[in-house]
This record gives structure tokens, C-alpha cells and sequence, in this order.
């Protein structure tokens, strides 16, 4: 589901980082750990396609995304990859449902009201559905950034420290909705983080040296 090969990305002649060779299987749940300056952004940045190795391939359910052109590209990310940041990216001027119907025809799909109206449920949200994001708390405001996520049905799920910024409350409850929706949609799921409190709930890791 998730392969990479000799992969390699310089920012410049002086900082060349190479990345272990790494197979994950469908429906696998694993962390990403690495001190800081490791590389684990650039590593989710190649994984996402947002950035082209130096050298090295990284392959997601078998095609070699470092080949695909970058309108391809944004199609196969809306279609198979599902991110969610520290901080919820939503479009403010929208609603919280007019950006997951958003998200589904940016990766080029049908619009499916009901698929929206079924995440929306499953993550105890359908009653902000006509709100702005401005209107929301940031806990909620995290799981409409899951909702988007998980909307296309994305065979991968990728979150960069989904939960530093919150009480253990709400970051327990954050990552009781990721490992869910995760299994719910039988996606393999990687979180990015320095938090012992994920670190305790996901067995895999795959580690970066500094
Ligand atoms: N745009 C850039 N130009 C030059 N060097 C960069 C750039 N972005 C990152 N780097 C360098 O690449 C290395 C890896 O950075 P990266 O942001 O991937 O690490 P990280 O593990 O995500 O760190 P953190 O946990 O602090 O976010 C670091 O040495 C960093 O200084």
C-alpha cells in the first residue's frame, strides 16, 4: 500500500536526507518518529506528493506517484489520501458542509450528499453542518478536519501531529476517531508526532535518524 525505495530528498548540495526503506500494508497502523529536523515533514511531504525525491521512488497502491504530473497528482491525493493537521485547514467563506462537499469534486468524485451526511453523523458533528468554521471550537473544528479526510473513502490516512495542540480529553478523543474512522474505512492510517499519548495507543514505528 505504501512503499518507499532509496528515497533521497536534497534541499540543497549540503543537506542530502535519505530515508530507510519502508512497506506498509493495507489497513496498518503506524507512527512516524523522528527528533526534530529528522525529516518526518519532508518525509510526508514526498509520501503526499507535495515534494519530488532526489532519487528513489514512493509508490501508493502501486502507482509511482513521483511519475504523475501535477494536476494528476492533486487528483490521486483528493482520491486516495486523507490529511489532517495540527490545526484544521478549512475554507472559512464555506461551511462546514460545503467544504466536505468541496473536497469530494476537488478529487474530481461525484458529489454524494449522503456520504457527507453519513461522516458527518459518525463523527458527532451533523448539527454544525450549516456553520463556518469561525463559529466552531477547536475541537470540533478537529473533527470536521476528519470528516474531509475521510470523506472520499482515501485508502490512506495521514495526520501530522494531530493532537499537540490539545487536553487529554480531546486528544484521546481525537485519536479514538482516528483509529475508528480508520478501521471503519479499512485505511491504513500514519500520525506523525512527539506525543507519548499517541505513542501509547499505535504498536508500529517507523523511525528517522537524525
Ligand atoms: N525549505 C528548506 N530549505 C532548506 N532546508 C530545509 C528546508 N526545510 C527543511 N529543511 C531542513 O531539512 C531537515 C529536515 O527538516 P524537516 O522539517 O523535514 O524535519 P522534522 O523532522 O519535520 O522537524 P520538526 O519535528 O522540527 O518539524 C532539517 O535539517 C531542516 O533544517
Amino acid at each position: 500500500m505504501i512503499k518507499i525505495q532509496s528515497l533521497q530528498y536534497s534541499y540543497n548540495k549540503e543537506l542530502n536526507l535519505s530515508f530507510r526503506d519502508w512497506t506498509v500494508t493495507q489497513g496498518e497502523q503506524w507512527l512516524m518518529l523522528g527528533e526534530s529536523g529528522s525529516g518526518k515533514t519532508t518525509l510526508l511531504h514526498l509520501l503526499t506528493g507535495l515534494l519530488k525525491p532526489s532519487h528513489g521512488e514512493v509508490y501508493i497502491n502501486q502507482t509511482a506517484i513521483c511519475q504523475l504530473s501535477n494536476t494528476k497528482m492533486d487528483h490521486f491525493r483528493g482520491a486516495h489520501i486523507g490529511l489532517i493537521f495540527q490545526r484544521a485547514h478549512l475554507i472559512k467563506s464555506l461551511t462546514v458542509l460545503q467544504n466536505l462537499l468541496l473536497a469530494q469534486s476537488l478529487a474530481g468524485l461525484p458529489v454524494n450528499n449522503k456520504r457527507v451526511e453519513d461522516v458527518l453523523n459518525s463523527l458527532n458533528i451533523a448539527d454544525k453542518k450549516a456553520n463556518y468554521p469561525s463559529q466552531l471550537s477547536q475541537g470540533q473544528l478537529q473533527r470536521v478536519s476528519i470528516a474531509r479526510a475521510v470523506v472520499n473513502k482515501p485508502s490512506l490516512l495521514i495526520a501530522d501531529e494531530p493532537t499537540s495542540s490539545l487536553d487529554d480529553r480531546n486528544a484521546r478523543a481525537v485519536l479514538d476517531l482516528l483509529i475508528t474512522q480508520a478501521e471503519q474505512n479499512n485505511a491504513t492510517l500514519l500520525i506523525a508526532t512527539h506525543d507519548k499519548r499517541v505513542q501509547e495507543r499505535i504498536e508500529r514505528a517507523y523511525i528517522l535518524q537524525s
